[in-house]
């Protein structure tokens, strides 16, 4: 961000360190510590992990090999700790730190601050349970006019399998889901050789969002199989969590989300405020991510895009 006068930078920066201790304080108070995450990594492994982290948007710095300036900080993590992780490990992490892109008209480079928390090792609900209360518990020390939703990868990585279509054709079926582009998913779906009950689903899949009964009365009248039925189990899971902490009037359930991650094999989040249409927090669960650094281990966390956070304080 920049500023004409050094004192406006200065009140800025204020509120920025304010704010900073706020979510530290958080994330210290729930056990979670605070860790450094690599800024370099190779540019032939994340595009491995991670296909939709998009070629052209990374950073990339030329020594002996390609690499690139950490696109994503989880990936980092997950590269660097996976590999040396013991039996019985419990983790709880957090960060501060910073992730780069390339502007899209290739004019200089991006960096997004991010706070971010990880839970690793803990195989029982109990840790999607603290993780989405954190994410309340957070929200909650800013506004009360906020929303926290929740979705699943398994209900459309599921989708996805049932539809055996080639990869590119996947990306750009998450991409028109992920802008809810209604008029182009329609087309999406006339131009696929695929089932009338998947067309349906395709057609009607952006309306199946809301509380969780309408979310289940209304995937329950499409096409399903087993992956999806697991997805819309979990949602039901966790919003037996939800209830109990009183949190149903900041939730809604979408069962239509995908990330800009492709990761994500669990429970999915994104937050607002709203007072502003940007993504404020994203995360889930990433099991299958921890799995290709050579080891399954339940993992799950979230993303504060702290400029965004900044944005919606400050309006
Ligand atoms: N790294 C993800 C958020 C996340 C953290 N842990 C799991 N997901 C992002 O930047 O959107």
């Amino acid at each position: 961000m920049k500023f004409l006068r050094i004192q406006d930078e200065l009140n800025f920066a204020k509120k920025r360190y304010e704010l900073t201790k706020k979510i530290e304080t958080s994330f210290v108070d729930a056990g979670f510590i605070q860790i450094k995450p690599e800024i370099f990594e190779e540019y032939d492994e994340i595009t491995a992990i991670d296909k939709n982290i998009s070629t052209k948007s990374m950073v990339k710095v030329v020594s002996n090999k390609v690499m690139v300036l950490r696109p994503d900080i989880t990936i980092s993590l997950m590269k660097s700790l996976i590999p040396r992780w013991e039996d019985d490990l419990n983790l709880k992490l957090f960060y501060h730190s910073t992730v780069y892109k390339n502007k899209k008209n290739g004019d200089g480079i991006i960096q997004c601050r991010q706070f971010g928390c990880e839970y690793l090792g803990e195989p029982s609900i109990d840790a999607d349970r603290e993780v989405v209360n954190l994410a309340f518990n957070i929200f909650r020390k800013f506004t009360d006019e906020f929303l926290l939703e929740i979705g699943s990868g398994n209900y459309i990585d599921g989708f996805v399998e049932s539809l055996n279509i080639d990869s590119d054709t996947e990306r750009e079926f998450k991409k028109l889901l992920y802008r809810k582009n209604k008029p182009e998913l329609e087309a999406f779906a006339n131009s696929l050789d695929i089932k009338p009950e998947q067309k349906e689903l395709m057609l009607n899949i952006l309306s199946i969002r809301g509380t969780l009964k309408e979310v289940t009365e209304k995937a329950n009248k499409y096409f399903t199989n087993d992956r999806m039925k697991k997805g819309i189990e979990q949602l039901n899971t966790i919003s037996t969590l939800i209830s109990k902490e009183d949190l149903d009037k900041y939730t809604l359930f979408d069962l239509s989300m995908v990330s800009k991650l492709d990761y994500y094999d669990g429970i999915m989040l994104k937050g607002y405020f709203k007072n502003l249409y940007k993504e404020i927090l994203s995360g889930g669960r990433y099991d299958g991510l921890t799995e290709s650094f050579g080891r399954r281990v339940p993992a799950i966390g979230f993303t504060i895009y702290f400029d965004a956070l900044m944005e919606a304080i400050n309006r």
